[in-house]
């Protein structure tokens, strides 16, 4: 058993400091993410949410202290099927528009093994996948467009759905609902609520957690890079955990 095994916890920073630009956005933070946690992190603008998810994904390089995925620093973490990301916008490449359903189906890139042949019944196992994710978030109807030709809102939905294609164990969301009409916000807190039920780990950045405050098992409020507020409440049995919730200021 190697130390990405076992008892390793999907995320745990020790200490981590980013700097950008000579200043420090990210100073000091320690945090644990355990299995099956539904954490919200919260806070306001420029407060370092994104850094801080974006750290814990070994996306930006930590200053001091350190960082690690199921055990591993990220650089040496090979669990990628494990791990889905939904950034706040769909980078737009210069190359030929990709289709709804071709950015739905790269979620199932991390799963495939490069020493294994891939087999008729790894297709069909996609593409299921790919179809289940784009049915979640109410795109399959849209399969076949331009994605750059969808709404800001619409947009993050395909970027939530390629996580639910990959099937992962741990959602990493920054801001899935920023733009999302009401509706939609209710589907995603829905297909949310499944994931918890699946005991998946939900890491959840958001300013309003709307129809998704229900589900929220942790909280941490961050203020100019630092954790400033952490509060526990058990959302799967109603009994309170470590206090109770407190609303973002
Ligand atoms: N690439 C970058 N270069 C320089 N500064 C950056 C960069 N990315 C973020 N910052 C700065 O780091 C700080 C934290 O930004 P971050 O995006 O993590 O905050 P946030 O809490 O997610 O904000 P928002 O809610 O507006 O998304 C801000 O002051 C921001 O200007």
């Amino acid at each position: 058993m190697t130390a990405g095994d076992g008892a390793a916890p999907p995320f745990r920073m020790t200490g981590g400091v980013v700097r950008r630009d000579g200043r420090e956005v990210l100073s000091g933070v320690d945090l644990r993410v355990a299995a099956g946690d539904v954490l919200a992190v919260m806070g306001p603008n420029g407060a370092g949410k994104s850094t801080l998810v974006k750290a814990l994904l070994g996306l930006v390089p930590l200053a001091a202290g350190r960082t690690e995925i199921y055990g591993e620093p990220p650089a040496r973490f090979r669990g990628w099927q494990r791990i889905g990301y939904v950034p706040q916008r769909l980078p737009m490449g210069g190359g030929v528009p990709s289709t709804v359903r071709e950015i739905v189906s790269s979620g199932r890139v991390a799963r495939r093994s490069r020493w294994r042949p891939v087999l008729f019944t790894d297709r069909a196992a996609d593409r299921a996948a790919v179809d289940r994710a784009l049915e979640a978030v109410g795109l399959t109807g849209r399969a076949r467009d331009s994605a750059h030709l969808l709404s800001g809102g619409q947009q993050q939905r395909v970027l939530i759905a390629r996580a639910l294609a990959g099937e992962p164990d741990v959602f990493v969301m920054d801001e899935p609902t920023a733009g999302v009409d009401a509706g939609s916000q209710a589907a995603l807190a829905a297909t949310l609520r499944g994931l918890a039920e699946a005991g998946r780990t939900v890491v959840l950045v958001a300013h309003e957690l709307g129809p998704m405050e229900p589900l929220i098992t942790r909280t941490v409020e961050l203020e100019y890079g630092r954790i400033v507020r952490e509060t526990a409440s058990d959302a799967s049995n109603d009994t309170v955990g470590g206090g109770t919730r407190g609303s973002a200021t």
